[in-house]
């Protein structure tokens, strides 16, 4: 018999953003408040997360990702509070997650890894098998499937977090620096995975490599000692720039002049 399909597959989409942050505050260790007053609200696409290193953008994501909690203010996920909800579960079967080093067991296979994964994330048991498949062709490690972890390059290994990311064919898919250790061929493809994802979800991805957001991103945000300085399209933020900002591109350029004039320490290294 054909299982009933659970309530939140049929309610129509009752929230007008996927991800939406009001004065959000979130502590990194004990004391530093590396989110700092985030307002930001994000629906479908690919939104680049840029920022110098310390900017808070791992904290941002870690808490999109309900792994940290807010220190205050509000942040909504499908138009849920999340400090007002203690049982996450709801939520994070619709979050896909690539932290910036993951974990996981050498021993497993690439399909056996995602598979856990899968039913980690509640994925129904029928539909796991052909779930894994997808998640594994789309970031090109189909002849790989059935090789153990602790085989595989950095680089592949990257592969395979994504697709335990996308496994579950989230509404909201967090990818922390994604793009380190992949060769320039499979960041290519990666690119085009990125934009395809953001057609079906929202998809927010942490990099330092300004040519991906100029290349996959539908939008930038830029985010400088816990607050957001900018958010607009690549080609608004090429605009921001001018020949005397440092820089290999209109992009880079863009980002330099944002930062310069954010602050105090905008323009620090
Ligand atoms: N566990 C911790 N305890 C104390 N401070 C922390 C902790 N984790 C991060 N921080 C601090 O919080 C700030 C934000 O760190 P975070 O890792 O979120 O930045 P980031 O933008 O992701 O940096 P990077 O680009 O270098 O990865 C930094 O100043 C960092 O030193």
């Amino acid at each position: 018999m054909t299982p009933a399909p659970n309530a939140a597959d049929l309610a129509p989409k009752t929230y007008a953003w996927e991800i939406q942050a009001m004065d959000l505050k979130v502590r990194a260790g004990r004391k530093k408040m590396a989110v700092n007053g985030l307002d930001l609200s994000l629906s479908l696409g690919t939104h680049g997360l840029l920022g110098p290193n310390g900017a808070g953008k791992t904290t941002l994501i870690r808490s999109l990702a309900t792994v940290l909690s807010p220190a205050a203010g509000d942040l909504r996920l499908f138009g849920t509070s999340v400090s007002s909800t203690g049982d996450h579960r709801n939520l994070r079967r619709r979050i896909g997650y690539l932290p910036q080093e993951f974990g996981y067991y050498k021993r497993f296979t690439v399909r056996e890894f995602i598979e856990y994964m899968a039913w980690l994330k509640e994925v129904p048991k029928k539909d796991i098998p052909a779930a894994v498949q997808r998640a594994v062709e789309r970031v090109g490690l189909a002849d790989r499937a059935d090789q153990r972890m602790k085989s595989l390059s950095g680089g592949m290994v990257r592969r395979v977090g994504i697709a335990q990311a996308i496994v579950n064919d989230p509404t909201v898919l967090l990818l922390d620096e994604p793009t380190v250790g992949l060769d320039p061929a499979q960041r290519l493809r990666f690119r085009e995975l990125l934009q395809e994802l953001g057609r079906e979800a929202c998809v927010v991805v942490s990099t330092h490599l300004v040519e991906d957001v100029a290349a996959a991103c539908s939008d930038v945000i830029l985010f400088a000692d816990g607050r957001l300085v900018f958010q607009g399209t690549p080609d608004e933020l090429a605009a921001a720039g001018s020949s005397e900002d440092p820089g290999d591109s209109p992009l880079e350029r863009g980002y330099s002049a944002v930062l310069s004039t954010s602050g105090p320490e905008g323009g620090a290294w």
